[in-house]
């Protein structure tokens, strides 16, 4: 598991005998995670969950072993992208996350309480600390990466998790329409406060192909996605394309059986900056 010092500006040259780090529990003992990916926001409803459940299938079918924390309490759907019924259970060492079909590790409120619909009404504060405990309570086990969906925004949760999860890197996700009005140079310069790595930009929603002729529509305007990365100084990861497949088998818990050359050139990438982040 990460270290728990990552985040302290005295780590380099610390004692080792900080009485400010936590002790690990017993589920952190039971874990190995190599690289923490953030997957974020400016706006709600630009495919941020979407990115993630396909990133993890696409590092999964490299033969990475993944896992996903569903940050997003309030709005949680990778349980439902993934199509997972079971609940989560625990044991003495911690909670163990629920494995979709091709063996993905989720964990998320949705899999805690009875009914998927019911609503979750509690402060920041509360969810911050469910969030902190998804990393310290949970048995993750080796993991090569785990993403974590963040809710949309600046807020609470992205706040905690800066502090409190050693993210190596965010992947921000973003539209064509929200490039236009700043609120993703927002979240860009609020990880960056954080120093994280910037694995790059993904641009969702970029275009529609025309079934018949193969022509590109750029329904919501010109794609911006290269140009947006550049004036942000953050890599480019790709663009992609308004596919309804994508919505009926995410809606139908079957978001596994999506192909996309395009995830998978993505995936690449993050890897890549994820090994650039080890050698730099
Ligand atoms: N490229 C795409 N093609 C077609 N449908 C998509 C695409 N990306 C996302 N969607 C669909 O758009 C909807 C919103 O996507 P998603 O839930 O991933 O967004 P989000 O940014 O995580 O939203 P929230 O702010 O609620 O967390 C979903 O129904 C999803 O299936």
């Amino acid at each position: 598991m990460g270290s728990p010092c990552s985040g302290c500006s005295s780590a380099s040259d610390c004692s080792g005998s900080c009485p400010t780090v936590p002790e690990m529990t017993e589920a952190q003992k039971a874990s190995n995670v190599k690289k923490v990916i953030a997957i974020m926001s400016g706006k709600g409803g630009v495919g941020k969950s979407s990115v993630t459940g396909m990133l993890a299938v696409s590092l999964q079918r490299k033969g990475y072993k993944v896992g996903i924390l569903d940050a997003d309490i309030t709005g949680p759907s990778i349980p439902k992208v993934f199509g997972l019924k079971n609940m989560a259970d625990a044991n003495e060492t911690g909670i163990i996350p629920v494995e979709t079909s091709t063996g993905i590790k989720v964990i998320s409120l949705n899999l805690m309480i009875a009914k998927e619909d019911d609503p979750v009404v509690w402060r920041g504060p509360i969810i911050s600390q469910l969030v902190k405990q998804f990393w310290t309570d949970v048995i993750w086990g080796e993991l090569d990466y785990l993403l974590i969906d963040l809710p949309p925004g600046t807020g609470d949760v992205p706040i905690s998790v800066f502090q409190s999860i050693p993210v190596d890197g965010v992947v921000i996700v973003t539209t064509p329409q929200q490039l236009a009005n700043m609120v993703v140079r927002k979240a860009i310069k609020m990880a960056q406060m954080y120093d994280v790595n910037f694995y790059g930009m993904v641009e969702n929603f970029a275009f529609v192909e025309c079934p018949d002729c193969g022509k590109r529509i750029e329904l919501f305007g010109k794609a911006r996605g290269k140009e947006e990365a550049e004036f942000n100084e953050i890599p480019f990861l790709g663009e992609l394309p308004i596919e309804p497949v994508l919505t009926e088998l995410s809606d139908a818990g079957r978001i596994e059986d999506y192909q996309s050359d395009r995830f998978a050139a993505i995936a690449d990438k993050v890897v890549q900056k994820s090994r650039e982040a080890i050698e730099s």
